[in-house]
């Protein structure tokens, strides 16, 4: 049987009127990456709050680690470490003083204190800076800091709230390379993220929460079956090929300002060609043509359309 490092049964937290977490369900397999993924507001900080005990929960049933988080905070605290929108870095010490700071948190001896701060600075490709304000750091730089402080305690699970929110493209793929090597060493990680290609690039198993609920969840491949959004997509140069086209395919749904049109498609050979034999029907020949299957970008805007739009 597998082992859950993370399990909630029905969790609930409002403030105030505002339901944010309205019956949340949640497995995640030790060593696993799990993924929660929710536009602004949806409460995937509020969650992680929760699971990592900084905040109460309403209702609900949550073990993190093998302990009960009501009953055995304490030991659900020593079990995990947390980085994200509430980082413990401070920016008014070195680098090397903020982990030093968590070694001592940890209540780890002088020499030891110094020795994993230090293996962890060059871990994290920070040796050369840990004698700087963290003020100084760059933001990819305070985020390795984040994680090498959390890493000081050897947690066995994780919480990354939005590890790569509003870092630059090289420095997302270093925390991606990060977090897979945590994962390696058989860490769990805990994550959310606004961003589709992370969850679909990182995790195992990928819960999008909306309206308070886990509107899906699954593997990236299984989520992707989900909706149809599959299409083949044509584009034109000349405003006249493109009105003929869109007289040739009833099906499709045209942009008249880009000139491009959408038809839906589950991308077999065979619906292709039956979409290439009506434009060569009408003497249509497109500028550009690409086949879209369906990406999470699919999935998610399914799932998280307001009610009012699917009337
Ligand atoms: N302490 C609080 N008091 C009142 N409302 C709050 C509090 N904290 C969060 N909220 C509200 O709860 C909702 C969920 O917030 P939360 O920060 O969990 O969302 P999120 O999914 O993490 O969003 P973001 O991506 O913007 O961080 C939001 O509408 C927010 O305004």
């Amino acid at each position: 049987m597998t082992t859950l490092a993370i399990s909630a049964n029905g969790l609930r937290k409002s403030y105030g009127d505002k339901v944010v977490l309205d019956g949340v369900d949640l497995a995640v397999p030790e060593g696993t990456i799990f993924a929660l993924l929710g536009p602004n507001g949806a409460g995937k900080t509020t969650a992680v709050k929760i699971l990592s005990t900084l905040i109460a929960k309403d209702a609900g049933d949550v073990r993190v680690g093998g302990h009960d988080l009501a009953a055995d905070p304490q030991a659900v605290r020593a079990a995990i470490g947390v980085t994200g929108q509430f980082s413990a870095v401070d920016g008014l010490i070195t680098g090397a003083e903020n982990m030093l700071l968590m070694a001592d948190l940890h209540h780890l001896a002088r020499a030891e204190g110094r020795r994993v701060a230090a293996a962890l600075l060059e871990r994290f490709d920070l040796a050369d800076a840990a004698a700087k304000p963290a003020a100084t750091y760059s933001g990819g730089m305070k985020r390795r800091l984040d994680i090498a402080m959390t890493l000081v305690g050897n947690p066995r699970i994780i919480f990354l709230d939005e590890p790569t929110t509003g870092l630059d493209p090289r420095s997302r793929h270093t925390m991606w390379q990060i977090i897979r090597e945590l994962v390696a060493g058989g860490v769990t990680v805990f994550l959310t993220t606004q961003y589709l290609d992370e969850a679909d690039e990182l995790a195992d198993r990928i819960a999008v929460l909306h309206d308070g609920k886990i509107a899906a969840e699954g593997t990236a491949a299984e989520l992707k079956r989900l909706v149809p959004g599959g299409h083949v997509r044509l584009r034109f140069n000349d405003p006249a090929t493109y009105q003929s086209a869109l007289l040739a395919l009833p099906d499709a749904t045209g942009d008249d300002e880009s000139l491009t049109l959408q038809v839906p498609s589950g991308g077999s050979q065979h619906e292709l060609r039956a979409v290439l034999d009506r434009l060569d029907a009408a003497g249509v020949l497109a500028d550009e043509l690409t086949v879209h299957t369906p990406d999470l970008d699919d999935v998610f805007f399914a799932l998280t359309q307001p009610l009012e739009a699917l009337r």
